[in-house]
């Protein structure tokens, strides 16, 4: 390496607008998500500093392309920097969101194969029929609605949602069934009440005026990690609740195997103990194959705990984050009738059973689908800790420094998706606007940011989501699914964008919630 960085030569906001001891990231927490760093992106452009909270030394905030895109293909030497890991690890365990190395490589090689296109083209009759069923439990509510508002029926469509995709998420990764749609309205005792309520109050915490302290405290001083902060505990509730559920799958597996091989002995296709349902490769099942195979024949394997992490990981994961961008795209179509119109007469136009080639067909809804998760991407931002000295490319060059950027071991860089997002440089004047035809017109891939459709919103590199396929699925079958036979209208209540700790509607200070007026079509 050599002896001196560029980090000082970067440009950034001004100390008079950043605190003592929290630098200027108190203002950015304080902000819509992300909406700091999008007006000094403005400023300062593709790369610029702030001073860290606690006397950290200076963070690089990357929005320019070449840069990001570099940063997310070396995942080896950027790796998710200290104050993001200790939560996730209390939220999710050391599962493959957590992990990284060695470690990392494993886990990913053996639970790719359950994301494959072929595994989740497998998976569409399940999102059917649980995108259907919430249709049809939208559509009893409102015809049992017995004082409608002239404009419709007023309600959280996030608590729907969730339901839904937990619902999905269950029964296409760990063959589980949350039934999570058809349980009362008011059981507050079944796994996915539990787990919804305890997510909700998370997300209120993570709200609070202090609680962006938790994350910082524990980049500071790592110890603080297990203590009883209030944010950690919500943490733990939900890990609590989850690793019941996921040591409950484990054992059902467990035991559908050894009475399979009671009768079968001998058979050798019987080693996954999920293979009893011909299912050979959903999460529970590879997860469990590898336990098993161990190193015998150079397969990966993987620990008990290790697996029980990963169901935590991919029940929270895996629902949470469709849910909630999938209500900021109706809120959208509620505020903008005439895209929701076009939108429905597409839907209409191709019947009532699409196939999986059908779906594709459908271009606005595509456009739709692209506009809502480049405006609304569950995880707005993320950071990055550079492990060794490197050189960073830019694609526009830095007065002073040129074309490429020393960064030193131990380096900080906070990535901003929606600021990227929503650069007028590179989405024109209407950048912010939801406007689902700009993915109508063609337009050269080399301006946009590198990733899934030119957007970060699934990261980018080998540490891009593993769930993506089955999240754009889902994604338009639910959308295509609810507009066909309901009309979606905004209630005008003022909704704010946090992050706690995914993109969340804020309504006058209060997560959770998304509040939509339905009627039927
Ligand atoms: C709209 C929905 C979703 C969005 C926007 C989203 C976004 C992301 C992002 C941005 C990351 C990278 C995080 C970081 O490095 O900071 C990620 C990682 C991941 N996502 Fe998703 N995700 C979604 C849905 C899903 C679903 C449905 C699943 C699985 C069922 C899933 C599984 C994962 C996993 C396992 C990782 C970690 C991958 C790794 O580190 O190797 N996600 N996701």
């Amino acid at each position: 390496g050599r002896e001196r960085d560029d980090v000082q030569h970067l440009p950034g906001p001004p100390s008079t607008i950043s605190s003592w001891i929290w630098g200027h990231e108190l203002l950015v927490f304080q902000h819509a998500a992300t909406q700091m760093y999008s007006i000094w992106a403005r400023s300062f452009g593709g790369l610029f500093k702030i001073r860290g909270a606690l006397f950290h030394p200076d963070i690089i905030v990357a929005t320019d392309h070449a840069a990001v895109q570099h940063i997310f293909a070396k995942s080896d030497i950027y790796v998710k920097s200290p104050a993001f890991r200790p939560p996730i690890k209390n939220l999710l365990g050391e599962g493959l969101v957590w992990a990284e190395g060695e470690d990392w490589h494993r886990q990913r090689k053996i639970l790719s194969p359950a994301f494959s296109p072929d595994a989740v083209k497998g998976m569409m009759s399940v999102v059917y029929e649980c995108a259907e069923r919430l249709e049809t439990r939208l559509t009893n509510l409102v015809l049992l609605d017995s004082t409608p508002a002239r404009d419709g029926t007023s309600l959280n469509i996030l608590s729907y949602l969730s339901g839904c995709t937990l619902d999905i998420v269950g029964s296409v990764a760990l063959s589980h069934s949350f039934s999570a749609q058809s349980a009362r309205p008011n059981d507050t005792h079944s796994d996915a009440a539990q787990i919804h309520a305890s997510w909700t109050s998370h997300v209120n915490t993570g709200l609070k005026p202090l609680a962006f302290l938790a994350p910082l405290v524990v980049r500071a001083f790592p110890a603080v990690a297990n203590a009883p902060l209030p944010l950690m505990q919500t943490q733990g509730a939900i890990k609590t609740i989850v690793r019941r559920i996921g040591q409950q799958i484990l054992d059902r597996e467990q035991s559908a195997f050894d009475g399979k091989r009671e009768k079968t002995p001998g058979d050798s296709d019987s080693e996954t103990p999920a293979n009893h349902t011909g299912r050979a490769k959903d999460i529970i099942s590879v997860l469990l194959r590898s336990r098993r195979l161990g190193n015998s024949d150079g397969a990966e394997t993987i620990s008990d705990e290790h697996i029980l992490d990963n169901i935590s990981t991919f029940i929270m994961v895996g629902h949470e984050t469709i849910a909630g961008s999938l209500g900021f795209a109706l809120w959208e179509l509620a505020r903008q009738p005439a895209i929701q119109d076009r939108l429905r007469a597409e839907v209409l136009s191709h019947g009532r059973d699409l196939s999986y080639d059908d779906i594709q067909k459908l271009e606005f809804l595509d456009a739709v689908v692209k506009e809502g998760l480049r405006l609304h991407p569950a995880s707005p931002q993320t950071e990055r800790l550079a492990l060794e000295d490197d050189l960073i490319p830019l694609s526009d060059p830095i007065p002073g420094i040129g074309q490429s950027f020393r960064v030193k071991k131990g380096q900080v860089i906070h990535i901003p998706f929606t600021a990227m997002h929503t650069n007028p440089q590179v989405w024109g004047p209407t950048a912010a606007v939801f406007d689902p035809t700009r993915w109508l017109q063609a337009r050269d891939p080399a301006t946009l940011p590198h990733g899934w459709s030119g957007l970060l919103t699934f990261c980018d590199g080998p540490r891009n989501c593993l769930g993506w396929r089955l999240a754009v699925l889902e994604f338009k079958i639910i959308l295509a699914t609810l507009v066909r036979s309901i009309v979606f209208s905004d209630t005008g209540v003022h909704i704010d964008q946090k992050i706690s700790p995914t993109l969340q509607p804020v309504v006058n200070g209060k997560g959770g919630a998304l509040p939509l007026r339905l009627k039927l079509v």
